[in-house]
């Protein structure tokens, strides 16, 4: 049984669809990239599955169960954790205080919450930045804070939303190792990402996105070959340099 399936997802907004007919399945342990334009509608989806915009048509199954149509702290309860493409953090507030915030989506009490807050910190590299506000962060520290914000709420699959993007070669190479980390947990992960040569070698397979449909799948090496990708996606540029 796969941990997640999508099942002819779409999602209209007014006379434009976003999504159309979307399907593809998430095996555990997997990671998963999705890639594709602007506008393909990568963000819809995500927003889909994770509960906090209901399709148009279509279903969403985790665990083997429907989960179509529950809210964001229902799929959170059930174990979909995700970030957002904007960072969402709280800046007036610490950083162990943002992440305590995930940690209450499984902790009982604060002080539970607060153990495993600083416990995923911890993991995440950002401890030492435990009690400095989250506005005084740098960019990427403030990608590395939602990364870790998810991560306390204990999801099963996790949903990273262009984590990478605006990152330096090293930071990037960081973020990889981080989700390479994730994977060795025994989370599954799901990722949005427009930077091909650090998605590519990272991900076991990769569902490509165009106009809102699939427009293919399969392994990064065959995905990055198809004439297709190439046409609407890579260019010639990234074709030939592969
Ligand atoms: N709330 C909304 N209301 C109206 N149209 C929307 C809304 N959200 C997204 N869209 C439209 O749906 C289409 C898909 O957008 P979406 O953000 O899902 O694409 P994307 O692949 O994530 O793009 P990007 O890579 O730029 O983030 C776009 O044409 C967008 O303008």
């Amino acid at each position: 049984m796969s941990l997640l399936r999508v099942d002819k997802i779409c999602r209209q907004f007014g006379g434009l669809a976003a999504n159309t007919d979307v399907s593809f399945s998430l095996e555990e342990g997997e990671i998963l990239g999705l890639i594709g334009p602007n506008g393909a509608g990568k963000s819809t989806l995500f927003s889909i599955i994770a509960g906090a915009l209901p399709p148009t048509s279509g279903q969403v199954w985790f665990e083997g169960k429907n989960i179509t149509g529950l809210d964001a702290a229902a799929c959170c309860a059930a174990g979909i954790g995700r970030t957002f493409q904007v960072v969402r953090s709280f800046e007036s507030m610490t950083v162990l205080e943002n992440v305590t915030v995930g940690a209450y989506n499984r902790a009982k009490s604060t002080k539970a919450a607060q153990k495993l807050a600083m416990e995923t910190l911890e993991w995440t590299g950002l401890a030492p930045q435990a009690h400095r506000l989250a506005v005084e962060l740098t960019p990427p520290e403030k990608r590395r804070l939602e990364v870790t914000r998810a991560l306390a709420t204990k999801p099963r699959l996790l949903l990273l939303d262009e984590v990478m993007t605006g990152l330096t070669p090293t930071e990037a190479q960081a973020g990889v190792e981080l989700v390479r980390a994730i994977r060795q947990k025994g989370i599954t992960v799901l990722m949005v990402e427009h930077v091909m040569e650090i998605v590519m070698p990272l991900v076991d397979r990769a569902v490509v996105l165009n106009f809102g449909k699939v427009l293919t799948e399969g392994k990064p090496t065959e995905v990055i070959k198809n004439p297709e990708v190439i046409k609407a996606y890579l260019g010639d540029r990234y074709a030939q340099g592969h």
